[in-house]
């Protein structure tokens, strides 16, 4: 029965990605203490937090690179928690690299379809080889491809160009092109606009903004652009010294007195404010 009632109230969905009491050791470091929040389906989630806070370990268990010592990853209400990056992977958990992690030497195009390749069922060598099946998912690999991810990231003008000779910003888009080849249900961003100038910087959060508004792709990320952080997300976890110290909406987070304390000790408010706002501080700006 779906009849609907006045006043009904809707149950928020149920998280798509869910991570609970995560703990991560370096042998005596504790990395990550008990750490734990839900992905909403379709939600930009950001992860921030001081330097060392845990944001790349974080991310790094969340994708299946490290193993926790104690805690679960629930992936639709699975938990993933032992599943090998790979098969994160073609679940529908894709994620980019905080330093950019594509083959320099080949095109935009040859790097778009590695990442596509972990998504097929075939492996990459028989790909290669353009026998049987593969073949075929070659031929719906390029439509899908060429017409729908290379289309909307704007990069059609380069898909032959070999990536090295590209400049920093692309690159980091011909990168979010590769994860989406995967077709994720799930995009991690980590940093996706670490090293970028202000240009560079509006176009990847308009991209971001689209991959979710427009392919329903839900977004969790990892950012130090505060300014970027805050217009974008819906809702945003603070990391400091391996626990989440606050989570919420942007602006919840903005005034939470313990966010305020981890960036800037007992510092001013108002820089607080500046600083979530992504601008520089009376004492940086030189
Ligand atoms: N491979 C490792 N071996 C030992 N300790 C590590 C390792 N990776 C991270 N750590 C430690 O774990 C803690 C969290 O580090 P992590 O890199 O996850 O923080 P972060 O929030 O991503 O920092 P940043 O913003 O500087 O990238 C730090 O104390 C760090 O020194």
């Amino acid at each position: 029965m779906s009849a609907t009632f006045p006043g009904h109230v809707i149950a928020p969905a149920s998280p798509v990605l869910q991570v609970e009491a995560l703990t991560l050791t370096f042998g005596g470091v504790k990395a990550l203490t008990g750490v734990g929040f839900g992905v909403q389906p379709g939600s930009i989630t950001a992860v921030i937090g001081p330097n060392g806070a845990g944001k790349t370990s974080l991310f790094n268990t969340i994708s299946g690179f490290y193993r926790p010592a104690a805690g679960r990853v629930v992936f639709e209400g699975n938990d993933i928690t032992r599943t090998p990056p790979p098969q994160r992977a073609r679940l529908g958990l894709a994620r980019s690299f905080q330093n950019i992690a594509l083959f320099r030497g080949m095109t935009v195009l040859d790097n778009i379809k590695l990442g596509r390749h972990a998504h097929l069922k075939t492996n990459v060598f028989d790909a290669l080889l353009y026998v049987g099946r593969a073949r075929r998912e070659e031929a719906e690999l390029r439509r899908d491809v060429e017409e729908r991810i290379i289309d909307f990231l704007e990069i059609d003008h380069i898909r032959h160009a070999p990536v090295a000779a590209l400049p920093y910003g692309l690159q980091k888009r011909v990168e979010m092109a590769r994860a989406l080849a995967m077709q994720p249900k799930v995009l991690m961003l980590d940093e996706p606009v670490a090293g970028m100038n202000r240009e560079e910087t509006e176009d990847m959060a308009r991209f971001i903004l689209d991959v979710r508004n427009e392919w329903g792709v839900t977004v969790l990320m990892v950012e130090h652009d505060m300014g970027m952080v805050m217009d974008l997300s819906d809702h945003v976890v603070v990391l400091n010294f391996g626990q989440v110290i606050a989570q919420g909406a942007p602006a919840q987070v903005q005034a939470d007195p313990e966010v305020i304390r981890a960036y800037l000790g007992a510092g001013d408010v108002g820089d607080l404010r500046r600083k979530l706002r992504g601008e520089a501080l009376p004492s940086e700006a030189a």
